[in-house]
C-alpha cells in the first residue's frame, strides 16, 4: 500500500484485517522516520495506530465528526486524510500543523491544543446535530491524561443527564504526559486488571442474545442480572451511574476488538464511553520502554539509539528554576511544589524524587493546582507552583479570585513564557501579562539571565505574597555568577547603560537584542539609555518620570501582547501624569502567532535586533520634526 496516495479514509471501508495490519504497520514506519528528522508527538501516536484506522474504517469523516482532545495525538489521522506529503515540514514554519487545524482538511473538525476540551465540543455539535435533526455521529477521543481536566468532567457530568448519542474513545495508556496520577487513574487502573468482569458481562450478553423475545419474563430477569454484575465487580460504574455506557476494556491494538466495540455502541441511542487499552509508543522499542516521558513529544532523535539530536548545551531555564527552588527547600520547610501534569517539562524531578511529601503532581488541573497552592499558603506554606504560560490561563479565575484578592504567598513559576516554537499559537506564552498586570496585588518579574534569575528566586523566596516569575522555554543565558548586579528591590529597575537620547525599556531574554540593537546604534551616533524592567509590575515610576523629564522617548520592546503588556502600562502611566514624552512600543499586536523556530517567529512579529534599531531611528527623526 503506497501510503502517499491516500486522499481520504474512505479507502479503509472494504480492507481486510490483514489489510488493515499492514498499512497500521507502514504508518508506524514511516512515523517513527518522518519524526526521527522534525520530531513531534511520537509517543503518543503510535499508541493510537490501530485505533485511528479502525475509527475511520468504520466511521464516514468528515460527515462523522472525530475529535481529539489535546489534538497531539491526530498524526494518523492526517495521513489517512491525504496529507502524508506534509510530514516534512511538520511543526515548522508555514509547515503542517502538530494539532488539527480547520484550515488544512476538512476532516479536522475541531482544533485544540490544550487538553480536556473534546467532551464539551462533542456534545455542542451533538446538540447542535440533534436540534438540526440530523444523524451523523459524533466520536471524541480522550486520553487517560486529559480526562483528568475539569472541563472533561464538567461535560461528562452534562453528557449523562442528558443522555446525548456520541460515543466517546477513552484512550487509557496509563500515561499523561508523565505517568498518569489520580484516583481516576486509579480507577481505570482497576478495570484494566479487572479481567473476570469482562468474561462475565461478556458471557451473560452471549447468552441474552440466545434468549428469545418470548421469554420476555426469563430476559428481565436475565437483563438485572447482567446490570448488578456491574456493582459486584465495579468495572465501569462509575461512567454507568453518571448516565454513560460503558464498553470495555477493549484492547486499543486489535482490529477485530475495537470494531466490536464501535457496532455495540453505535447501536446504543444515548451516549457511550469505550475504554479502549492502548501502550504509548507502541512498535518503536525506546518509545515502548519510556517510563518517564520523554518520548510524550521531543526534538529529531536517531532511530537507532533513540538519542536526542540537537539538544543539550547549557542548562534549560525550567531546570535552573526547579532546581533552585529545590535547592531552597532543603532550608526552608515551607516550600512545596506543585505541577499540573508537567513534571517533565519543568524538570522538577528532582524535587520530586528528594522530597515526594513536598511535592505534588495533581493532574492536568490547572484550576485546582492554583487553588490548593492558595489553601497550602494561607496555612503557612510557601508553594512554588510551577505552570506553563498558555495552560495558566486555564486557572486564571483561581488566580485573581483565591490568590490575589487574598494576598496569598504563592510563587508562581510561568514556565514557557514569551514563543515557545514548534506548538504554535495555542501555546506561546503571551497572554499572561495581560491578564496578570490589572491583578492589584501581584508582584509580576523576569529575570534576563542565569545571574539575575538567582537574584530573583531569593528575593522572590523571600517575598510575602502573591508573585508570577515569567521564565521562558529554551536555554538559559549563562553568565559569570560572581558578576556585580544591583541589588534586587520591589519595583526599582535596573539601569544597564546610561544614555542621553532615547530610552530603551525591556525585560528578560529580550534584552539580549536590545543590547545588540545598542552596539548598531552606538556606532551611528545614538547614545541609548537601556532600562531593564526587571518588575514588569510594579513598574519603576520614580524612574519613567525622571527619564521622561529629561526629555527622552521611550521605546519599550516586549516579548508579549502590545495590549496589556508593560509598554502599555509605560504609556498610560505617562499619560495619566502627564509627563508628556513619546512612547512607543514593539511587541505581539494582535494576532495569534503560529508555529516555527522561535527565531523565525520573532523575526515575523518584529522582535529583531533589526526592527529595534529601524524603530529608534523612526522615533528619533519623528522627534526632530
Ligand atoms: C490544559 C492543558 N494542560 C496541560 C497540557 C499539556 N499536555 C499535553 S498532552 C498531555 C498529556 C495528555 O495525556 P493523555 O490525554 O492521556 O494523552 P496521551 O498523550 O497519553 O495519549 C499534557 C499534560 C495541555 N495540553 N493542556
Ligand atoms: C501537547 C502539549 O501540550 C505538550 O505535549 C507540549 O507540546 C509540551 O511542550 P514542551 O515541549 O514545551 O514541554
Ligand atoms: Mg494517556
Amino acid at each position: 500500500m503506497d501510503l502517499y496516495n491516500i486522499e481520504d479514509p474512505s479507502f479503509l471501508k472494504n480492507k481486510s484485517e490483514d489489510e488493515l495490519k499492514e498499512i497500521a504497520q507502514e504508518i508506524r514506519k514511516f512515523l517513527i522516520e518522518s519524526c526521527a528528522k522534525t520530531g513531534g508527538h511520537i509517543g503518543a501516536n503510535l499508541g493510537v495506530v490501530e485505533l485511528t484506522i479502525a475509527l475511520h474504517k468504520f466511521y464516514n469523516s468528515p460527515e462523522d465528526q472525530i475529535i481529539f482532545d489535546v489534538g497531539h495525538q491526530a498524526y494518523i489521522h492526517k495521513i489517512l486524510t491525504g496529507r502524508i506529503n506534509q510530514f516534512d515540514s511538520l511543526r515548522q514554519y508555514k509547515g503542517l500543523s502538530g494539532f488539527p487545524k480547520l484550515s488544512e482538511s476538512e476532516h479536522d473538525v475541531w482544533e485544540a491544543g490544550h487538553s480536556s476540551t473534546s467532551l464539551s465540543a462533542a456534545m455542542g455539535i451533538a446538540k447542535a446535530r440533534d436540534i438540526k435533526g440530523e444523524q451523523f455521529a459524533v466520536v471524541p477521543i480522550i486520553g487517560d491524561g486529559a480526562l483528568t481536566g475539569g472541563m472533561a468532567l464538567e461535560a461528562l457530568n452534562h453528557i449523562g443527564s442528558d443522555k446525548t448519542k456520541m460515543t466517546i474513545i477513552l484512550n487509557d495508556n496509563e500515561m499523561s504526559i508523565a505517568p498518569n496520577v489520580g484516583a481516576l487513574h486509579n480507577m481505570l487502573g482497576r478495570i484494566r486488571t479487572n479481567t473476570s468482569y469482562n468474561r462475565i458481562k461478556y458471557d451473560v450478553e452471549e447468552l441474552l442474545s440466545k434468549i428469545p423475545s418470548v421469554g420476555s419474563s426469563i430476559r428481565g430477569v436475565a437483563d438485572r442480572v447482567k446490570d448488578s454484575l456491574k456493582y459486584l465487580v465495579v468495572n465501569g460504574v462509575f461512567f454507568e451511574e453518571l448516565g454513560i455506557k460503558y464498553i470495555g476494556p477493549v484492547d486499543g491494538h486489535s482490529f477485530h476488538d475495537i470494531e466490536r466495540a464501535l457496532k455495540s455502541a453505535n447501536e446504543s441511542s444515548g451516549p457511550v464511553l469505550i475504554h479502549v487499552i492502548t501502550k504509548k509508543g507502541k512498535g518503536y522499542q525506546h518509545a515502548e520502554n519510556d517510563e518517564i516521558g520523554t518520548w510524550h513529544g521531543l526534538g529529531p532523535y536517531k532511530i537507532e539509539t533513540g538519542e536526542s539530536i540537537g539538544s543539550g548545551g547549557t542548562m534549560s531555564w525550567s531546570e535552573f528554576m526547579s532546581n533552585s527552588v529545590f535547592e531552597h527547600a532543603l532550608k526552608d520547610e515551607r516550600i512545596v511544589a506543585l505541577t499540573p501534569a508537567m513534571p517533565v517539562g519543568s524538570k522538577l524531578h528532582k524535587f520530586q524524587n528528594e522530597l515526594p511529601e513536598r511535592f505534588f503532581d495533581v493532574g492536568i488541573a490547572e484550576q485546582h493546582v492554583v487553588t490548593m497552592a492558595g489553601g497550602l499558603a494561607s496555612y503557612g506554606m510557601k508553594p512554588y507552583v510551577a505552570i506553563y504560560s498558555t495552560f495558566l490561563q486555564r486557572g486564571y479565575d483561581q488566580v485573581l479570585h483565591d490568590i490575589d484578592r487574598q494576598k496569598l504567598n504563592v510563587f508562581f513559576g510561568i514556565d514557557r513564557s514569551g514563543l515557545v516554537g514548534a506548538d504554535g499559537e495555542t501555546h506561546h506564552g503571551v497572554f499572561d501579562l495581560t491578564f496578570l498586570l490589572p491583578l492589584p496585588n501581584m508582584v509580576v518579574v523576569m529575570p534576563r539571565d542565569e545571574k539575575e534569575a538567582k537574584l530573583m528566586i531569593d528575593f522572590a523566596v523571600d517575598y510575602n505574597g502573591p508573585i508570577a516569575f515569567r521564565y521562558p522555554r529554551g536555554n538559559i543565558l549563562g553568565v559569570d555568577m560572581n558578576e556585580e548586579r544591583s541589588e534586587i528591590e520591589l519595583g526599582k529597575w535596573e539601569t544597564m547603560q546610561k544614555g542621553i537620547d532615547i530610552t530603551v525599556i525591556s525585560y528578560g531574554p529580550t534584552l539580549t537584542d536590545v543590547l545588540e540593537a545598542n552596539s548598531a546604534l552606538k556606532e551611528k551616533g545614538i547614545s541609548v539609555n537601556i532600562i531593564n524592567a526587571r518588575f514588569i509590575k510594579p513598574i519603576d515610576t520614580d524612574l519613567i518620570t525622571e527619564i521622561a523629564k529629561s526629555g527622552q522617548p521611550i521605546l519599550v520592546v516586549e516579548e508579549a501582547m502590545l495590549t496589556g503588556g508593560l509598554g502599555a502600562l509605560v504609556q498610560s502611566y505617562v499619560m495619566d501624569h502627564d509627563l508628556g514624552t513619546t512612547v512607543k512600543r514593539i511587541g505581539i499586536d494582535n494576532t495569534y502567532v503560529e508555529q516555527g523556530s522561535v527565531s523565525e517567529l520573532l523575526e515575523e512579529v518584529g522582535l529583531t535586533k533589526e526592527n529595534i534599531i529601524n524603530k529608534v531611528l523612526e522615533i528619533l527623526s519623528n522627534e526632530k520634526k
